[in-house]
């Protein structure tokens, strides 16, 4: 190959969480320090800020923040970390009775042991409630325990965890790692324009004051306003609102009831027209009611979020965010991929924007093309790849609402209605009608969520899979209800090894977790 196809120098347009998860994975892989890597610039704007929201991940990001090389210590006590083992989901059905409690269920990061036909054995005899049955995390939850023990070593615990963290302060901590240890270089200044060639390549950025920033590859994560790829490549926005109605978030941050538990999972309660997300973080909490405008007024859900958090004044301060719901028709074209909300969004349901930014940072980085001859192929793998990821997502936040019994609004109604569903969700949720889920029907590694995931949720909203006639095909009952009992002995035992989630996170403040 000829060395002026090489390709020497990235830019990243944006300093957001995703421009900073794509700088730290691009400068892993592609060594920046090296005599031979690639060189690695991120620009952001001195003039927008970041959005500042996303404060909910899931396990994967403990796998990355150690593969980045950073201490779980320091992560802790710089970014306003609690410890986050799953959501709770309060009033996505109607309760089971007048006057009783309010329909809940886990959605907990630890899988399933799904052999000795678990879940066929689960369907017949339903022991507990799904999640408890299958596993301990959601009786730990209930306790307010935390997921590992302060003797455990960094990112290593007794069940699996994400965090909640303070995006604001995450973006500025992964800057500082990229910045000072991964070789990534970073400059201040607002893009206006970009040159193109005829087939459209971008060849250089151009600032405000007429400064030119020239690479070879470009990497988009501008925010909602895709600068690169919206605005000058005209790629655009496939909307999904016709599947998810939410469009609208009024998010808030409060203090702490002293007398209240920071608990470790994030609650997501269900309203007429979408739903509260509480997340705890050691020092507040932040709060964010979803809905959609087609379905509610503006003034409703501030009058609503004020009952939530009593405080209907503090509610009409509350932040508006419009939320673009779609993904790009394309995520790469020629020289420039997007990442992050300039990519494509949903609603934080299930913490996917944070999940599938830092998923789809990590395949450019480890599928990055050495020359510039190879862009056409890389653009159609990684366009067809990313695409199924937003696909599985739309299923899997789709779910949630497909299976509802809520009948109180047109809303609720209206996501009951097959017509609104993607496809692959009829199809799915036909075949689990009379056949337990298996991994077969979810065969593509490149999925967001897995089968465990769809478990947790079916079964967790009371669906009905209707076994009674294939009975005959499932075996092992005996050592099924075993491993139930097993799991219910042993949440206690596990749970003297834990404790209360607030102590271990001012442990790990004061005293740090002892190094990998
Ligand atoms: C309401 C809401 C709730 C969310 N909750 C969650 C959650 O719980 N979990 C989760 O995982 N994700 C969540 N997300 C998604 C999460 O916020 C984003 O994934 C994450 O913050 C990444 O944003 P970003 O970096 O793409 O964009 P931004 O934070 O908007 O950053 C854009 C960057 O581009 C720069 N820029 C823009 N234009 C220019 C220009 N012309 N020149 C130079 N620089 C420019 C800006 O200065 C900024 O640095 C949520 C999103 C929303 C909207």
């Amino acid at each position: 190959m000829n060395s002026q196809d090489k390709i020497r120098k990235i830019i990243i347009l944006g300093g957001g969480t995703a421009g900073w998860l794509a700088a730290c994975h691009l400068a892993r892989k592609l060594k920046p320090n090296h005599s031979d890597g690639i060189q690695i610039e991120l620009i952001e704007s001195p003039h927008c800020p970041n959005i500042g929201v996303g404060e909910g991940t899931v396990p994967l990001m403990a796998k990355t923040l150690k593969e980045f090389g950073i201490s779980e210590s320091e992560f802790i006590q710089s970014c306003n970390v609690s410890f986050k083992q799953g959501i709770l989901f309060e009033n996505w059905n109607k309760p089971a009775a007048e006057n009783t409690e309010p329909h809940r269920y886990y959605h907990p990061f630890e899988y399933p042991l799904l052999n000795n036909d678990s879940v066929a054995n689960w369907l017949q005899t339903k022991p507990s409630d799904f999640s408890y049955a299958m596993g301990m995390q959601s009786t730990i939850c209930d306790l307010g325990l935390a997921p590992k023990a302060i003797t455990d070593k960094e990112y290593e615990g007794k069940l699996p965890y994400g965090y909640h963290l303070d995006a604001g302060l995450f973006s500025q901590f992964l800057a500082k790692h990229a910045t000072t240890k991964l070789g990534v270089s970073h400059r201040c200044a607002h893009i206006i324009d970009a040159e193109l060639t005829p087939d459209e390549h971008i060849t250089c950025l151009i600032d405000e004051h007429g400064n030119r920033y020239a690479a070879d590859f470009f990497v988009d994560c501008s925010g909602f306003e895709a600068f690169l790829l919206q605005q000058k490549l005209q790629v655009p926005t496939i909307p999904l609102t016709h599947t998810l109605f939410v469009d609208r978030a009024l998010t808030i941050q409060i203090g702490h009831d002293e007398r209240t538990p920071i608990v470790s999972y994030t609650k997501a309660t269900a309203h007429q027209s979408g739903w509260i997300w509480d997340i705890a973080l050691p020092t507040r909490r932040g709060i964010g009611l979803v809905y959609s405008s087609q379905y509610m007024a503006e003034n409703d859900a501030r009058t609503l979020l004020g009952d939530y958090i009593n405080d209907a004044e503090k509610a009409q301060g509350a932040r508006l965010i419009d939320m673009k719901i779609g993904y790009k028709a394309q995520f790469w074209k020629g020289n420039c991929v997007a990442i992050g909300l300039a990519q494509g969004f949903v609603e934080p349901l299930e913490a996917t924007g944070l999940l599938l930014f830092d998923v789809t940072s990590k395949l450019l980085a480890t599928q990055f093309p050495v020359y510039k001859s190879q862009l056409t192929i890389c653009e159609r793998r990684y366009n067809q790849d990313v695409k199924h990821l937003w696909e599985s997502v739309a299923v899997f936040i789709k779910l949630h609402y497909a299976l509802s019994n809520r009948d109180d609004s047109r809303f609720w109604l209206d996501n009951r209605d097959p017509a609104t569903w993607p496809p692959r969700l009829n199809e799915l949720l036909h075949q689990w009608r009379y056949q337990v889920p298996s991994y077969y029907d979810l065969p593509n590694g490149l999925d967001a969520f897995h089968l465990e995931n769809y478990l947790y949720v079916l079964y967790g909203m009371a669906f009905e899979t209707r076994i009674e006639e294939i009975a005959h095909r499932y075996e092992h009952a005996e050592k099924a209800q075993q491993q139930f009992a097993t799991i219910r002995a042993t949440a206690p035992q596990l749970a003297k090894h834990l404790q209360a989630n607030q102590m271990l996170l001012e442990k790990i403040k004061q005293f740090g977790l002892s190094k990998i």
